[in-house]
């Protein structure tokens, strides 16, 4: 049992209460229900009392001497950041590829002539369990550092059984081992794999058929994503590989209408996926549909960036409805960064979207995006203990001072983890000694 943690005197305590049964949408996205002089009491891993410091000071003031006191004044403190689209667990780097990028040739053209995701495959395959948990591990790290709690990490860097089912295990094993909470996607459709270029549809059918039941009966993924692009996976292909995942109990999530226009938006609204994910090119008929089923938008500005592409609309998206999250997308050839707060700010920049708006997007609604809107993204009663203090005092200054991480301190299921922004060194990062 850990140490209670009070947490004092925030000039800003961003709370986002009362929004754990639904993502926020439209006008709500920015009413962070925010408390000036805010403190948070954290017993057992769980946020026992959220109020202003007097308020606290009144109910726990008895106590003080058994709670670790860290002192937030003149800090920003917020939920723990959650990521909701990682494709983590990967090994290698694609620097070349960056460079041919500079010099003209497109992200499509690099995969179709064999790199892209198939050299991240080649490179996947190639890793023992070992080098690609001590890599993904210290990615986690990393993540840890610039605020982020919780980790969505997809599979798909192996496209056939064994290198997928490698991934999946080395995920799960990081969700125990690291503070950082992983959450884990099967994307076996992540691109045809070579083998399968002249019959797409047997590739199709070895995933309904052997690896999505597999997947499912060992319990290694809570969600089953698909890469629905053209030359990739076409959309019947696509709600083929959806509805089989569903009938195993996996929830679909789309990576949808990134380069081309092809149906995405509307497929997720279709099949009931809790996130559509890129939207680049979603049509207003797709992202209607998703607003009326609720289907969150997880928007990714760094990639855009990083392949020079214009970003997704995400004022549009907002406008229109659509519940948007944010994410980095880390990955090393469309988005080699795991900073979600600079993703925060090229939401400002590059989506139209507010500083308030887009720590909703990071936090909340990124938590609805992987169905953990119940656990985490909001300080409130009964949550996690995962909470992240920035070393500004207001959350607008968090997106204006841009490309310097303010994070000073992380504590997640209520133990300090990071401590004037450096990881704290005593932990060992059991999840089992710190919860
Ligand atoms: N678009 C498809 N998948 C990843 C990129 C993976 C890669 O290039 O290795 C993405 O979400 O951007
Ligand atoms: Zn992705």
């Amino acid at each position: 049992m850990s140490k209670a943690i009070f947490i004092r005197n925030a000039s800003q305590l961003v709370t986002l209460e009362g929004s754990s049964h639904a993502p926020l949408v439209k006008e709500a996205m920015s009413e962070l229900r925010m408390i000036e002089n805010g403190s948070v009491w954290i017993e057992d891993g769980i946020i026992q009392a959220v109020g202003t410091d007097e308020e606290l000071l009144a109910e726990y003031g008895g106590r003080l001497g058994e709670a670790e006191v860290v002192d937030a004044t003149g800090k920003l403190v917020t939920p723990g950041l959650v990521d909701p689209h990682t494709h983590l667990v990967h090994a290698g780097s694609r620097e070349n590829e960056f460079n041919m990028r500079l010099q003209g040739a497109t992200y499509m053209e690099i995969m179709n002539a064999g790199g892209g995701i198939h050299a991240t495959t080649s490179a996947t395959k190639a890793a023992s369990h070992e080098q690609l948990y001590q890599e993904s591990y210290a990615r986690l790290d990393q993540f840890l550092l610039h605020g982020v709690t919780t980790v969505e990490a997809k599979s798909g860097y192996g496209m056939e059984w064994e290198t997928e089912l490698k991934q999946l295990e080395v995920a799960k094993q990081l969700n125990e081992n690291h503070v950082v909470d992983v959450v884990s996607t099967f994307m076996g459709a992540h691109a045809i794999p070579k083998e399968f270029k002249e019959n797409p549809d047997e590739y199709v059918r070895l995933l309904v058929e052997e690896m999505i039941p597999k997947v499912a009966e060992l319990g290694l993924a809570e969600f089953n994503d698909v890469f629905c692009e053209h030359g990739v996976f076409t959309p019947e292909q696509s709600r083929i590989i959806l509805e089989a995942g569903k009938r195993h109990g996996l929830i679909p999530k789309i990576h949808a209408d990134e380069i081309v226009a092809y149906e995405g938006a509307e497929l997720a609204a279709e099949v009931g996926a809790i996130s559509a994910d890129h939207l680049l090119k979603a049509s207003e008929k797709g992202l209607a549909a998703m607003a009326e089923k609720g289907v969150v938008g997880v928007l990714l500005p760094g990639t855009a960036y990083f392949l020079m592409a214009e970003s997704a609309n995400g004022r549009k998206m907002i406008d229109t409805g659509v519940p948007v999250a944010l994410s980095t997308d880390c990955n090393p050839g469309s988005s080699p960064t795991v900073s979600l707060p600079f993703i925060m700010n090229l939401g400002c920049l590059k989506m139209g979207m507010t500083p308030a708006e887009v720590i909703t997007a990071a936090t909340i609604n990124a938590a609805h995006a992987i169905n953990r809107g119940s656990e985490i993204g909001s300080l409130e009663v009964g949550k996690k203990g995962d909470v992240t203090i920035f070393n500004v005092n207001n959350y607008m200054k968090l997106q204006y001072s841009y490309g310097v991480n303010h994070v000073d301190t992380v504590v997640k299921n209520g133990v300090v983890v990071v401590k004037g922004g450096q990881l704290c060194e005593e932990l060992s990062f059991s999840k089992n000694e710190s919860a």
